[in-house]
């Protein structure tokens, strides 16, 4: 008998594969790790292809020569963050609260040090209540943008036809405010205010809770009590590792996966040297890492569309380590906000219990931007220069250094947030999360609550695994 087109392409997808199984995931991230764990609960057969010779994606920590253990990637977490919180748990890692304790400084753009306690930098009360008044506005906008479809706010075509640059110059009068604000869209969302949509700012700022708590601008940007509250003792690379271990032999390293052929309700996931046919695909990938596979047949305009306009957000993370956290004989907490120089956003990253010194130091958007070409000894001079200018002379010499380049990592190519530009949302947002056949999408990029972060990345994935389980 002859057969159609679709039903020999069928016979070579199953002829092509090495393996079979009911699901295969795409990337061993969190996203791609939590939707693996809970499809093997929901009794599925998977295999999880990762491109690395590692798991765990944008969550990398690293040993130190002095026993203990940095975070290169993500690290805080905080209030409302449940999903990541409770899998942590269940896997036996604890979180404790960030060192919190004696003042932060503020640099300003002439370098003038001014030393604070507090969430936000001493200023005149017109300047004061002029950023409380922006904050105030910001936030009740986003209470207008819905989680799971932020093209659909009342108010989106205006929202989304506008950056987060040109609501702060055409919204608020007051030059300290403004500043803040624009500090505020580098530091929380590592990008400039003049790349991103004022409706993802909004969104942003919306999934920043709850089911039971809407988001607000000072839980995703503070300390204590907000998004960066808390860390992981040991670091949260632990989570990814304890996961993988749990897969087993499921998880297979080092296979990058180039091309996804459907057919006959069936995908063959084909990665270098190793292919797998299933019946469905979470590809737990940054929307634009997904975009660079190969599919077949070719995924609808929008989405195609929609990777192209989806970029990661530019970031360097620098640690340097000290035998003692000395500048907290000073009163200093370590955290520092600044309007010059090459890392512009600084913490206490010593251990809980204080037995050695680190410092975190964050190249954002533009900083991280302006070192590209610059090499690792280079950027670790500049930052040192940095940190001697904000916390003394002892600064210059750490007794190790922990440098993560993340827009230069292949897998990566940028941090995150991912975020998108006017028009984007409002176009294509549609496409963030709909199936292409039996392609599933997850990863923190596709989240509802705390997009961007850990959190957002286990509940895309447990969300993609129990649409998959749901039939
Ligand atoms: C420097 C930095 C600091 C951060 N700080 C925080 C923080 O403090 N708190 C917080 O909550 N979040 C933070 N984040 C964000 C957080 O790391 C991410 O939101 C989250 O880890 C994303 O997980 P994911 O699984 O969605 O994606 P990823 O971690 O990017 O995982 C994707 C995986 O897919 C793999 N891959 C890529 N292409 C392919 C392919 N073709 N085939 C197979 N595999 C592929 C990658 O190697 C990777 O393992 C930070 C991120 C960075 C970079």
């Amino acid at each position: 008998a002859v057969a159609t087109p679709a039903q020999a392409r069928a016979a070579q997808a199953a002829d092509a594969a090495d393996v079979v199984v009911d699901t295969v995931v795409v990337g061993a991230g969190l996203a791609g790790l939590a939707a693996a764990r809970k499809l093997v609960a929901g009794g599925k057969k998977v295999m999880v292809l990762e491109a690395r010779d590692r798991v765990g994606g944008r969550v990398h920590d690293v040993s130190l020569a002095n026993g203990g253990t940095m975070e290169r990637g993500a690290q805080f977490t905080g209030p409302t963050q449940t999903r990541l919180q409770a899998l942590a748990a269940e896997l036996g890692v604890r979180t404790f609260t960030g060192y919190n304790t004696g003042d932060s400084v503020y640099y300003t753009a002439d370098g003038t040090a001014i030393r604070y306690s507090g969430a936000l930098p001493p200023m005149d009360d017109e300047s004061y209540q002029a950023l409380g008044q922006a904050m105030y506005q910001l936030d009740t906008l986003a209470s207008t943008v819905p989680v799971d479809a932020p093209w659909t706010a009342a108010k989106a075509e205006e929202l989304d036809a506008q950056t987060f640059h040109s609501w702060i110059e055409g919204n608020v009068s007051n030059d300290t405010a403004r500043t803040i604000l624009h500090l505020i869209s580098n530091g929380a969302l590592s990008a400039e205010s003049r790349d991103i949509s004022l409706l993802w700012v909004l969104f942003y700022i919306a999934v920043s809770g709850n089911e039971t708590n809407p988001g607000n601008l000072t839980r995703l940007t503070s300390t204590l009590g907000g998004a960066r509250d808390s860390r992981f003792v040991g670091g949260p690379y632990q989570i990814a590792t304890k996961m993988a271990v749990q897969l087993g032999s499921r998880l297979v390293l080092k296979a990058p996966v180039r091309r996804i052929v459907q057919s006959g309700g069936r995908a063959l996931v084909v990665a270098d040297g190793l292919s797998v046919a299933a019946s469905s695909v979470v590809v737990a990938l940054p929307p634009t890492l997904a975009g660079r596979i190969a599919y077949s047949p070719a995924l609808p305009a929008t989405r195609d569309q929609l990777t192209q306009r989806f970029p990661l957000s530019s970031i360097a993370k620098a640690i340097a380590v000290y035998d003692k956290p000395f500048w907290r004989d000073a009163g200093l907490n370590g955290q520092v906000a600044s309007l010059t120089g090459t890392t512009r956003s600084t913490f206490d990253n010593s251990p809980p219990d204080g037995s050695y010194g680190a410092l975190l130091a964050f190249l954002d958007g533009d900083q991280a931007r302006a070192v590209e070409e610059r090499s690792d000894a280079t950027v670790k001079q500049a930052v040192l220069d940095d940190l001697v200018h904000y916390f003394g002379a002892k600064a210059a010499t750490p007794t190790e250094f922990v440098l993560g380049r993340w827009d230069a990592e292949e897998f990566s190519r940028g941090g995150a947030p991912g975020f998108t530009a006017p028009g984007v949302l409002t176009r294509f947002g549609t496409a963030i999360r709909r199936p292409a056949g039996v392609i599933h999408w997850a990863g923190a990029e596709t989240a509802t609550f705390w997009n961007g972060h850990m959190e957002g990345a286990v509940r895309s994935g447990e969300q993609a695994a129990a649409d998959i389980l749901k039939g």
